[in-house]
């Protein structure tokens, strides 16, 4: 359980302003250097990063909270087919856990047109729910408290996951243009665990590897994340509050031929505070096929995965049955069996 103090996880600094921040210097590619290294070995690292400020992110838990505390039936408006795209109650499997996805969270003209739907039906609040996204994502006005500010924070993620993705690029040499990586497109999930009722140490998501590229998460300072060493051991996250943290995802593992670690990681809940979090995933965008890079394919590392279809593979894990959180799926719908 949770219990290696000594394990840390990979602390790397991006400083704005810096060299280190100007693509091409030496130091741009000790940086990359050091994320492909991190991603490689680890899965994961954390990103020490002042950019955003402390006060966006406490904004963005309050707007978290406001959104969690509305009725169920409200909350269940937020609708949409695909598995964890939507509202997810809490469950057999996860009986600590609620979550609401955001499947067009870097869309901001797609959120803009929701406004113009609301206007065209001639009724202020034909749909509360919309009415209450659109608060919370894009209006401007004095009345609530919360304005904008999940767009924001949703802009701010953007650009730190279009620097990571770049940066993994240049530390394999591979050209950015039209590189699927760099195309990828957001799910946002705002999440809450409550605390378990009995105080102990509790499951609050089960043990999974991301499915996505790459994952970038932060939390309310209510510790909770752990991550499965490559030694087996589970250990748990303790990350200071002006940092995030980078997960590498089954797809990245895939397009990296497996040189890039996809982490198996985990939420486990004690004592008596809920703990919310937040989590901006990288997606392939429809039609993707995850391919593995042909410059990272020699003798050392073989081709261990067909080409897939990143939409087919999603129905096949979350298909009748599928234990979704094993990072067994990938191989068991791609593996090349030697
Ligand atoms: O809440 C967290 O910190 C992690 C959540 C997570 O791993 C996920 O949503 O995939
Ligand atoms: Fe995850």
């Amino acid at each position: 359980m949770g219990s290696d103090s000594q394990y840390q996880i990979p602390a790397i600094e991006f400083t704005m302003n810096s060299p280190e921040m100007d693509r091409g210097t030496d130091e741009w590619y000790h940086l990359c250097k050091k994320v492909r290294e991190a991603c490689e070995n680890y899965g994961c690292f954390e990103i020490v990063y002042d950019k955003i400020p402390p006060q966006l992110r406490a904004e963005t838990f309050s707007a978290s909270r406001k959104l969690f505390s509305l009725p169920l039936e409200t909350k269940k408006q937020n609708l949409n087919p695909k598995p964890y795209q939507g509202y997810v109650g809490p469950s057999v499997r996860a009986p600590l856990y609620e979550g609401f996805g955001f499947e067009e969270a870097s869309n901001y003209e797609s959120l803009g047109s929701l406004t113009e739907d609301i206007w065209s039906h001639d009724q202020f609040c034909l749909n509360l729910w919309l009415c209450i996204v659109i608060c919370l994502f894009v209006c401007s006005c004095y009345i609530c408290c919360n304005c904008g500010t999940v767009i924001s924070m949703m802009k701010q993620l953007d650009e730190l996951k279009d620097m990571i993705n770049l940066m993994i690029l240049d530390s394999y040499g591979l050209e950015e243009t039209s590189n699927l990586i760099m195309v990828s497109k957001t799910l946002l999930r705002l999440q809450k665990y409550t605390a378990p009722p009995s105080r102990e140490y509790t499951m609050g998501s089960p043990a999974h590897t991301d499915k996505n590229f790459g994952t970038i998460l932060f939390d309310d300072q209510v510790s909770g994340l752990e991550v499965q060493t490559k030694d087996e051991q589970w250990v748990k996250l303790s990350i200071s509050p002006r940092s995030f943290v980078f997960v590498v995802g089954d797809s990245l593992m895939a397009w990296s031929n497996g040189r890039m670690h996809s982490v198996n990681h985990r939420v486990m809940m004690c004592g008596e505070k809920e703990r919310h979090s937040l989590a901006a995933f990288a997606l392939p965008i429809e039609g993707s096929i995850i391919k593995a890079q042909k410059e990272l394919v020699d003798e050392d590392y073989p081709r261990i995965l067909k080409d897939f279809d990143y939409t087919d593979f999603s129905k096949f894990i979350f298909s009748e049955g599928r234990a979704i959180e094993s990072q067994m799926q990938v191989f068991a719908y791609a593996g090349i069996r030697t």
